[in-house]
């Protein structure tokens, strides 16, 4: 998917949001594990009553691959059945992978090419080498680790590097790398506040921003510090959503979640 293409998906659903499918079987309607795939019949159930309020979906792979082979079966049939029936969705394989070359490239095809994501969330530590494999894929993005919502993010990210500190210098340097237009970053919405400087350095680029909603990020000031011209942003939300009801009406219980996030991104995009 084009980044022209999302942004018009953006304006036309008045919605940045993004949903994560963080599926977890201990936390999932009891009812629902009599079904034969019950993660994906999960998924299918929160995407069928949330998809007109988001324009993208976020498996995390980890809640999957917890699951073995039955989690990668599930994994494959979510994305099948957004690519078949939501091919305007955004999809995004947070799996947070990078490796030396040739391996990163071996990633890369499995996300892109064999299960269909239009991008990936990729770790920037082992540099230029180990994410130009995932660039070289037309039309698909990869989203690098910039600075992250969780409290670690202050053990190395934060930390001065050549006088600048390490997440900054993951934004300069990238922008560097040979098709670097396919980049996107990943921003923690609890860091909200670092979004001014972050923008001075790319003012463009898409940005995934997880951390509102249970992690206690507020919308409105990533809106505030982090919203560009083109939007730029897609703010997930994960179990502030699909956990909103573990009863028979969870579905409907997610949508009006959604719809509350939604009604919110739409005030924010008229003040602009
Ligand atoms: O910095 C990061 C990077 C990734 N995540 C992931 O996003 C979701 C957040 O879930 P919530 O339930 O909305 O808190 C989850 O998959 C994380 O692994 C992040 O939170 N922060």
């Amino acid at each position: 998917m084009t980044t022209d293409f999302l942004v018009g998906q953006i304006r036309k659903k008045e919605s940045f949001l993004c949903i994560g499918l963080d599926t977890d079987l201990d936390k999932v309607p009891k009812h629902l594990l009599q079904e034969e795939d019950p993660i994906f019949a999960f998924n299918k159930a929160i995407i069928d009553a949330t998809h007109h309020l988001c324009v993208a979906y976020k498996p995390n792979t980890a809640f999957y691959e917890a699951y073995g082979i039955k989690g990668w079966q599930a994994l494959e049939k979510t994305i099948n059945y957004l690519n078949i029936n939501y091919p305007e969705i955004f999809t995004i394989a947070d799996a947070k992978r990078g490796d030396i070359g040739n391996t990163s490239t071996r990633y890369a095809k499995a996300f892109f090419e064999d299960l269909g994501f239009d991008s990936v969330t990729i770790a920037p530590y082992m540099g230029r080498d180990s994410v130009e494999p995932f660039l070289a894929f037309k039309d698909k993005h990869t989203i690098l680790l910039a600075l992250t919502s969780n409290m670690g993010a202050f053990d190395f990210q934060t930390k001065m590097v050549d006088g600048k500190e390490l997440y900054k210098q993951v934004l300069e340097i990238s922008k560097t790398y040979e098709n670097s237009e396919n980049l996107m970053y990943v921003v923690g919405a609890t860091k909200a506040t670092f979004l001014t400087e972050i923008r001075n350095i790319i003012p463009d680029s898409f940005l995934l921003v997880p951390g509102v909603g249970a992690q206690g990020g507020s919308l409105s000031e990533v809106c505030k510090y982090g919203m560009s011209n083109n939007v730029g942003l897609l703010v997930n939300s994960s179990r502030g959503i699909i956990y909103a009801s573990d009863k028979e009406n969870f579905a409907q219980a997610s949508a009006e979640k959604a719809k509350e996030l939604q009604q919110a991104m739409s005030l924010e995009l008229k003040k602009r």
